[in-house]
């Protein structure tokens, strides 16, 4: 579905600013990596530190409606130009689906909407603030997280991880602080339908009910965004769908505005108001309708790209693998975990969906 978002715009690579500009209009912390994560962050990434007693009034969009505002943003490593020149707007209540091949600059993007990681050029606001580390505004639903199998972590305490933030072991909180901690963390189970894993190690989950955990984390704080980096990775079928559904209810019932990073678009492309696609520097954004299309992808490439419908199913054919920065066999296309030091490009029919 659409709910009349502007036509679709593209971007293009381009010359960047000079240096000195860097990050001047935006105020994003200190880069970060995976790499700097503490022991908490191994089962779960805690956002904020918040009480449980009631949640001070929030800002909920800025002044112009927006829960999130890029504008004219760019992001670089080195030389390299990740995209560039990117106005990108995601209003509350609002399903953005992220696309492109491994290494376009997807979860680069979540990072500088957690205040990970600085533009080098243009802005990023949340709720018409610069974006900031730590914020409660934003929960996130990580791309993968190492699990120690040994680690007796139940279900209850990476949740409330999310709720209290850093604190690490028992709680300490004694009486009715306690109390309402256990209620909130049984709550935000109960919202994911996880409320009877409460006391299963999390090392026992199977990969559906971990990410429906792991939503219930991210949703700790109520956040008015929900950044999901493939939250569908290594889940069959049904699982995606549950899971995609499930982070659907959620936008619609709280109005929480979804980035939503994947390789599996057919999962959630009833559910997309904007897909935002990356490739190699340049990006294109719109409604579904418009961006998935062979015109518009062959556009994007620069390079004959088929983008079809399959038994209900879309499908990304790349003319030739050049075409789209492709440069492996056939097999190399099919869906993989993604691998963080993988800077190939061998993508497009599985980030469609495509199977043999
Ligand atoms: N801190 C960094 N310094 C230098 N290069 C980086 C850094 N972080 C990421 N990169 C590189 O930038 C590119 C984009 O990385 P990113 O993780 O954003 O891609 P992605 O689109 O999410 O890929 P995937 O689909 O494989 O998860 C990759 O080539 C990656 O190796």
């Amino acid at each position: 579905m659409t709910r009349g978002l502007p036509a679709g715009r593209s971007g293009v690579a381009g010359t960047g600013p000079a240096a000195g500009t860097a990050g001047a209009a935006t105020t994003v912390g200190v880069a970060g990596t995976a790499g700097e994560l503490g022991t908490a962050e191994m089962v779960g990434t805690p956002l904020a530190t918040v009480d449980t007693d009631p949640v001070p009034a929030q800002p909920s969009a800025s002044p112009r409606g927006a829960v999130v505002e890029l504008a004219d943003a760019e992001l670089t490593y080195g030389a390299r130009v990740l995209w560039t020149h990117l106005d990108l707007s995601i209003r509350r209540g609002e399903f953005v689906a992220v696309l492109g091949a491994n290494g376009s600059g997807k979860t680069s993007l979540l990072r500088v909407l957690l205040g990970q990681q600085p533009l080098r050029h243009g802005s990023a606001r949340i709720a018409g603030a610069p974006v900031r580390r730590g914020s409660g505004l934003v929960g996130y639903v990580p791309q993968r997280v190492a699990i120690d199998a040994a680690a007796a972590v139940r279900v209850r305490d990476l949740v409330r991880l999310g709720v209290d933030g850093h604190r690490w072991g028992p709680p300490f909180t004694v009486g009715a602080a306690r109390r309402r901690l256990r209620d909130t963390v049984d709550r935000l189970l109960a919202d994911v339908g996880a409320a009877h894993l409460a006391d299963v190690p999390v090392a026992q989950l199977s990969g559906g009910e971990l990410q429906r955990v792991r939503v219930a984390q991210a949703l700790a704080t109520d956040p008015l965004l929900l950044l999901c980096d493939e939250p569908l990775a290594a889940l069959d079928p049904a699982h995606q769908q549950e899971v995609a559904a499930l982070i659907d209810r959620r936008r619609r019932d709280r109005d929480t505005a979804v980035l939503f990073v994947t390789h599996e678009v057919n999962a959630v492309i009833d559910y997309v108001d904007q897909v935002l696609y990356l490739a190699e520097g340049r990006w294109a954004l719109g409604p579904p309708s418009e961006v998935m299309t062979s015109e518009r992808l062959s556009e994007l490439y620069q390079a004959p790209v088929d983008v079809i419908q399959a038994h209900g199913r879309l499908v990304v054919v790349a003319a030739s693998d050049m075409a789209a920065g492709l440069h492996q066999s056939w097999d190399d296309h099919l869906p993989h975990p993604p691998d963080a030091h993988d800077h190939g490009r061998h993508d497009p029919l599985a980030t469609q969906g495509w199977r043999r």
